[in-house]
């Protein structure tokens, strides 16, 4: 404890779908603290699964602002009670799920800015929120306002070339369209809309935060090029959006100091800094300090892809953000929405309910899984947008089920196939130099990053933790402290260790897959005609 003492540090923060999560990281970037609140287990009283309420609709997804808020001040004491020496904080950063809305009702600046540091934030903010149950990513229930913006401003693709994406159900934008046609008092009583990320560090500082530019960008919104917000789009989503977003800001901003409130109860500096607070994709890639040419896989509850690029190619498919760590240049990104959830539910059905056992199944089965080939979207798919489970044997059948291992294999061929296939519809070659960055929970699973070296055909490497969000918002705070904009990132992580290896591609995998993706991006296309036509 006493060395823990002296250790000058960033904390990095992750307001993720299923758990707040925190990291502090050393001046020679080590980290030395993971600490992290689970929702559905540390919280029950939410009676959140998977960290969010499914709606009887099945398309409605929202989590309980107070949920995030209370986990907030579990961690903390955590923190405290461990000893954790907050008074050598020099700066904080954080992450959020991407794309959740938050709705501050008229009056709660006023609370913000005068917390009494003898109570928890969860018993003071209470009264502090027009909508309790907030929009998140998982939301699928906004595709009249999607429809509706799109024709505003001249199509899906005249959307996509201003703000990076055409119009998607979970943009901020249209949950914000969606909240003020459906819910017009409450969002009059609004005086201040949040992303998770913004809200996070609205919490920090006692006053409200900016949007950043990055997950900025995950809205519908932001003019990514320009980096205003398109009036076009606001005036397409509600009235007055304007004043209740406030001016976005670079990522790498220091948006001001911890309120008196950490400085009183738990002894912070008061000057710790406050770097603004992004998306949690944003915030990986910062983790992974991903270079030019490589791919990012994160295995979370969703599965994003992502990739650096300099110039931005806006499609009908995936997204482009301003990127997190250099205001010229961008990132692309592709989302899953059928992840770690699902891989749990084929696990506790074909698998005894252990990751031991899902592994053993991986082992046992052969690369190419016999030309068995599966799609498991139990949840409505946002790439591509299908939903239902569809097996196909060798002679692209259609069969009702898989022997137990073969159903396990065919999961995990099928969500990194899709990866695979849908990276390249980006434009993206894997090259002889390529590197896949993994992280996210399930890349503490070998066996499911060896299936994913042998579809890339390209080695994957790891960090040492798997909360990549976490470990990126620390290094963007000692970013931000050393002068944000005017400093490389790259300089400010020189010092970070490097990535370690955990699979190479099996001899012959390239042969197998080269001969699969084909077949598998034919039966997706052949899914996705039923699907836009007659249902099945
Ligand atoms: N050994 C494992 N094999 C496969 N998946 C795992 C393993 N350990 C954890 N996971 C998955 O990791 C998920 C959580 O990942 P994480 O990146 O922490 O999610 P998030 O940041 O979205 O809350 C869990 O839902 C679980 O399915
Ligand atoms: O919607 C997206 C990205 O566009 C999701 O990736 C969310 O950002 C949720 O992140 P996790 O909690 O799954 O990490």
């Amino acid at each position: 404890m006493a060395e823990r003492a002296a250790r000058r540090c960033c904390l990095g923060w992750d307001f993720s779908t299923q758990q707040v999560k925190v990291v502090a990281v050393d001046a020679d970037l080590n980290v030395f603290y993971e600490d992290s609140v689970h929702f559905d287990r540390d919280l029950p009283e939410f009676g959140t699964q998977g960290g969010v309420h499914v709606h009887k609709d099945g398309v409605t997804v929202t989590s309980p602002v107070l949920m995030w808020v209370q986990a907030l001040d579990i961690i903390l004491e955590k923190m405290k009670a461990s000893g954790f020496d907050f008074s050598q904080v020099l700066a904080l950063s954080g992450a959020g799920q991407q794309h959740g809305s938050i709705y501050w009702k008229a009056g709660a600046s006023r609370v913000l800015t005068r917390l009494s540091p003898d109570l928890p934030l969860h018993q003071q903010l209470q009264a502090c929120f027009s909508i309790s149950d907030c929009p998140v990513w998982m939301d699928s229930s906004t595709a009249t306002q999607c429809r509706q913006l799109e024709a505003a401003v001249g199509g899906a693709q005249a959307l996509s070339c201003l703000t990076g994406s055409r119009a998607y159900e979970r943009f901020t934008g249209n949950q914000i369209a969606k909240v003020y046609q459906q819910n017009p008092e409450a969002y009059s009583h609004t005086e201040r809309i949040s992303l998770v990320s913004s809200f996070a560090a609205s919490l920090f500082l006692g006053a409200y935060s900016p949007i950043d530019y990055s997950d900025g960008s995950g809205m519908n919104l932001l003019q990514i090029q320009d980096k205003v917000w398109s009036q076009a789009c606001l005036g397409a989503c509600a009235p007055h959006l304007e004043e209740k977003l406030g001016p976005p800001v670079p990522s790498c901003s220091v948006v001001g100091a911890v309120s008196s409130y950490y400085v009183q109860r738990y002894g912070f500096a008061p000057g710790c800094k406050v770097v603004a607070f992004t998306g949690d994709n944003p915030a990986s890639l910062a983790g992974m300090r991903l270079e030019e040419g490589d791919i990012a896989v994160s295995l979370g509850t969703s599965d994003t892809l992502f990739l650096w690029l300099r110039e931005p190619t806006p499609a009908l498919e995936g997204h482009i953000f301003c990127s997190p760590v250099d205001a010229r240049h961008y990132m692309a990104l592709l989302c899953f929405k059928n992840g770690s959830l699902m891989r749990e539910k084929i696990r506790d059905e074909s698998a005894s309910r252990s990751w031991i056992e899902f592994s053993k199944a991986l082992r046992s089965t052969e690369m190419g899984n016999g030309g068995n080939l599966g799609f498991y979207f139990d949840v409505m798919e946002i790439t591509p947008e299908i939903i239902g489970r569809h097996r196909f044997n060798a002679e692209n059948h259609k069969v009702s089920a898989f022997p137990k291992d073969v159903e396990v294999r065919a999961l995990i061929e099928g969500q990194f196939m899709a990866k695979r296939i849908h990276a390249e519809g980006l434009g993206y070659r894997v090259m002889p130099k390529t590197k896949i960055l993994a992280t996210g929970g399930a890349s503490h699973n070998r066996d499911i990053l060896q299936v994913l070296a042998d579809v890339f055909g390209a080695p994957v490497y790891v960090i040492d933790t798997a909360n990549s969000a976490c470990v990126g918002s620390a290094y963007r705070a000692f970013h931000g402290l050393a002068g944000g904009t005017d400093v490389p990132f790259s300089e400010v992580v020189k010092l970070a260790s490097n990535p370690t290896l955990a699979a190479t591609p099996s001899p012959g995998a390239s042969q197998v897959y080269e001969a699969l993706l084909p077949q598998y991006a034919r039966l997706e296309q052949r899914l996705l005609s039923q699907a836009q036509g007659s249902p099945e």
